[in-house]
């Protein structure tokens, strides 16, 4: 595929998690008020670490300029777990960001948890066909403006987890998982569907993501970050505990 991935990934260290929260917070409204033909897509990331970015965009000042009726949010994986659990990803956005701000019901995607996994993830791929007007991804028209990225211990980003099978989908946008090591089934988006992205944008903060960072940075192949790509950039946007010594050089 061609594109970016992340040993050529552009890296920004910041000095803490507050600083790349807001930095993360204006990028994402310049692209969206800089989007103008057709609406502004966004896979938003799970997990604890956008927390302080999405109560950021639920900040009155900053949600008052934010173009939320032309946006479309997808989520780029979830557990398997009811709306309501403490677990769910869309849980935790809804009443951090999205209750709080201006954004259309039918703007908003969640990814379904009533079926069996495989059945839910074909239901999402259905609808981002429908955003996107295409079953089939055109190389210069990504599915995406921004998919932004976590990354576990692990080295699993989205729920893109290690040894299992979605790690070899190249066909489906979205695909069904069972970690062997973390709760939950899940349902993620898949390669494929992140490479087509005009942006993936991985936040990692903390002293316990360093080691992995590197890895990934140099391209382990063993961790399933170390194979996303995009056919826009990649950028990793960590405070200065998670960059380490990749900060010095
Ligand atoms: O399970 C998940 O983990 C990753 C990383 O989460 P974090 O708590 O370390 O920020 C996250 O990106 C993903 O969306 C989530 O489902």
């Amino acid at each position: 595929m061609s594109g970016h991935d992340v040993t050529s990934a552009r890296l920004v260290v910041l000095e803490d998690g507050e600083a790349v929260a807001r930095k993360m917070a204006q990028w994402l409204l310049d692209q969206a008020l800089a989007k103008k033909d057709g609406p502004f897509v966004v896979a938003l990331s799970g997990g604890s670490t956008p927390k302080r970015l999405f109560k950021i965009m639920a900040e009155p000042a900053y949600a008052a300029q934010f173009p939320w009726r032309r946006t479309q949010i997808f989520f780029g994986d979830d557990r398997h777990v009811p709306f309501t659990h403490e677990d769910s990803n869309f849980r935790m956005t809804s009443e951090i960001l999205i209750d709080q701000v201006d954004l259309p019901p039918e703007n908003v995607h969640p990814i379904p948890a009533d079926g069996t996994p495989e059945h839910d993830a074909a239901l999402y791929q259905a609808a981002l066909v429908d955003v996107y007007g295409s079953h089939h991804l055109i190389p210069g028209r990504p599915l995406f403006d921004v998919v932004m990225l976590g990354m576990g211990p692990d080295g699993h980003t989205a729920s893109l987890f290690p040894r299992q099978p979605i790690l070899q989908e190249r066909e489906k946008w979205v695909a069904a998982c069972t970690p062997d090591n973390a709760p939950h089934d899940r349902v993620s988006l898949t390669y494929t569907a992140i490479h087509s992205s005009r942006a993936v944008v991985f936040l990692i903060e903390g002293a316990g993501k360093a080691e992995m960072l590197a890895r990934v940075r140099a391209g382990d192949a063993s961790l399933p970050s170390s194979h996303i790509t995009s056919e826009g950039e990649v950028v990793f946007l960590t405070d200065k505990a998670a960059a380490g010594d990749l900060a010095n050089g």
